[in-house]
């Protein structure tokens, strides 16, 4: 259960509301039991009293409190449900948008290569069920239990008024029918939701893959292979969601059935308690039924325990991956694009990802404070395998002086992405140091690292917004005079001023709307938008004609002589002016002329 200790601890906050929810609830069913119970009293105190005059015998019966409280019961049952549902309802929206913000910033501050590590369907999960799951834990998984007791508690003490000790007796025997069902169907869910979600998660991912690709597979002819592993995913999802049904119906009926063999062996009990003059007859006829009402209470405790489970297994997932990303105090670049797994079409696979990211050492007292100006940057002895186990460095030098530009260039593969990464703290290295500002990389605080640092990816990153929206990821405060420049710098300002809405036009999901070249210029653009000391651009050049390449390529060689400056690129056209410019060659760099 410890997984779920955050979102108890979430819960806490809301302990006036949660209590009131609870109550509310309570008051329902306590309601729903009394109705019952009185009706049968009622009913049978009025037949008989009927009966007896009949036969001539005095009798008299108290028919306006009775009534009165069957009425009460009536309105208050109806009262309570209404208020309690638009209330917990309310407490459970409020915790939605709680646990959404919780999940949100803490997989935001995930750590780049950990994020690429999960699929986005895996994301999709947990922002979407993995949530709706956990914002359930009060209202499905852990109150129903509590209300299951305190009605059995009420119906015992019912049952006490014709004999203390029935109501003991079927106190003991309830409570352990309904913590046995809540048990089982808790234990049976911990594997069966697990399953689930991992089908769940896969179905997501493969359909998204479908949609994403869908050029792609029909351009192969390969789309009716693919929709029969979309089918087939799906089929394994059903299959398992049928599976959880199932079980929670047959734990349903087992302790519906339970609940209706106590009830016969509560009114065998009551005739005899009758007819050996220890009860009345409505007093006999109320307590089986008394223990009836139960049913509504005690029927949810089998998917109470599901709800249990199921927002255990949730809160693992949601936790898994995400600790190690907090707990870095890793951050994102602000501003650019932070995914170092991508090749620029964004299906490069990241295998290594989970077990390369920079990681500070235990006890290390984290570099707080940003960079200096234009700092410098050291790497000694670096060696790196990645993926496959391939050596990707193999013992590589490089200094870069203070407000140097240094060009990399080398061959598809040869590692220079990976370089980049590294110095941008998001890939961790086997042996060697990797210094920035005298700083290993390994301690410095990233959030306070990356203001200083800007780092262009391959992959262009944009996000679903306008052409304002994704210039101010980089800086939040730009007007629209620095906006403008920025887009002059990269000469997309004309192609902007043409759009019917301008700076406000709107470049589609993931820059859809846009040319390739066109979503790069935006991306280098953002560069311009801010003041970095360290500046990391991974083939900044790609998918421009040679003309704006040529006059974005001056552009950036003047921004960049303020700075320390690493780029890379596959030959020397694929630059901007450079101080020295280097060849990344079978894992370590050489001077090239
Ligand atoms: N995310 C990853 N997971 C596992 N291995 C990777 C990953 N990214 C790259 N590699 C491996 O590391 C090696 C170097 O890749 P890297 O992306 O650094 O090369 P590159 O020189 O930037 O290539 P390109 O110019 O094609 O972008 C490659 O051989 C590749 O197999």
């Amino acid at each position: 259960m410890d997984e779920l200790k955050p979102y108890l601890r979430m819960l806490k906050h809301y302990r006036g509301r949660l209590i009131l929810g609870a109550v509310l609830m309570f008051v329902t069913s306590a309601s729903g039991i009394g109705l019952l119970a009185l009706s049968g009293w009622f009913i049978t105190a009025t037949a008989i009293t009927g009966a007896l005059i009949a036969a001539g015998v005095a009798a008299t019966l108290e028919i306006y409190i009775p009534g009165g409280g069957i009425r009460t019961f009536a309105v208050s049952r109806t009262v309570a449900r209404y208020f309690e549902r638009i209330f917990n309802h309310d407490t459970v929206l409020q915790l939605l948008r709680d646990l959404r913000g919780r999940v949100f910033t803490q997989l935001s501050r995930l750590n780049p290569a950990e994020m690429a590590r999960l699929r986005s369907g895996e994301l999709l999960n947990r922002l979407t069920t993995d949530i709706d799951r956990l914002d359930g834990l009060y209202l499905r998984g852990l109150s129903p239990p509590v209300v299951a007791l305190l009605a059995i508690l009420l119906v015992g003490a019912l049952l006490a008024i014709g004999a203390p000790w029935l109501g003991g007796l079927v106190i003991v025997v309830l409570t352990t029918m309904a913590g046995g069902a809540l048990w089982m169907a808790w234990h049976t869910g911990q594997q069966l939701t697990r399953d689930l979600a991992a089908s769940s998660a896969a179905l997501r991912a493969s359909a998204m893959d479908h949609v994403t690709g869908l050029s792609e597979l029909t351009a192969f002819g390969s789309l009716e292979h693919h929709r029969q592993a979309v089918m087939q995913a799906d089929d394994q999802a059903r299959r398992r969601d049928e599976r959880i049904a199932k079980r929670m119906a047959y734990g349903e009926s087992i302790l519906n059935s339970g609940i209706h063999l106590t009830a016969v062996l509560v009114l065998l009990i009551a005739l005899h308690l009758f007819q050996t003059g220890q009860t009345s007859g409505p007093v006999a006829v109320m307590m089986p039924l008394a223990v009836l009402a139960l049913l509504e209470p005690l029927g949810v405790l089998p998917a109470a325990g599901l709800q249990l489970a199921r927002a255990r297994a949730s809160a693992q997932r949601l936790s898994n991956g995400v600790s190690n990303g907090v707990s870095n105090g890793t951050g994102t670049i602000d501003g650019l694009s932070t995914n170092n797994g991508s090749n620029g079409t964004g299906t490069k696979q990241t295998s290594d990802a989970s077990s390369k990211t920079t990681v500070q050492p235990a006890g290390a007292h984290p570099r707080t404070e940003g960079l200096s100006h234009a700092p410098p940057v050291s790497i000694n002895a670096v060696s790196l395998v990645r993926g496959a186990g391939a050596r990707v460095l193999d013992n590589l030098h490089l200094d870069v002086s203070p407000a140097e530009t240094i060009g990399i260039i080398g061959v598809s593969g040869c590692g220079k992405s990976s370089i980049a990464a590294m110095i941008a703290g998001q890939l961790k290295v086997d042996s060697g140091t990797v210094e920035i500002d005298g700083t290993s990389i390994e301690t410095f605080d990233l959030d306070a690292l990356y203001p200083d640092i800007a780092y262009l990816t391959q992959q262009t990153d944009l996000f679903s917004g306008s052409f304002a929206g994704n210039l101010r990821i980089a800086n939040q405060h730009a007007d629209e005079s620095m906006m403008w420049a920025a887009l002059q710098s990269v000469q997309l300002d004309e192609f902007v001023a043409s759009t019917d809405q301008g700076l406000h036009t709107w470049v589609g999901e993931s820059g859809m709307e846009l040319s390739a070249g066109q979503a790069r210029r935006l991306a280098l653009a953002r560069l311009f938008m801010r003041n970095p000391q360290l500046v990391i651009l991974d083939e900044p050049l790609t998918g421009l004609d040679e003309q704006t390449a040529e006059a974005v390529s001056a552009r950036l060689s003047d921004w960049l002589s303020a700075r320390s400056a690493i780029v890379l690129g596959h030959g020397p056209e694929s630059l901007p002016r450079v101080d020295r410019r280097l060849l990344l060659r079978a894992g370590a760099l050489s001077e090239e002329n």
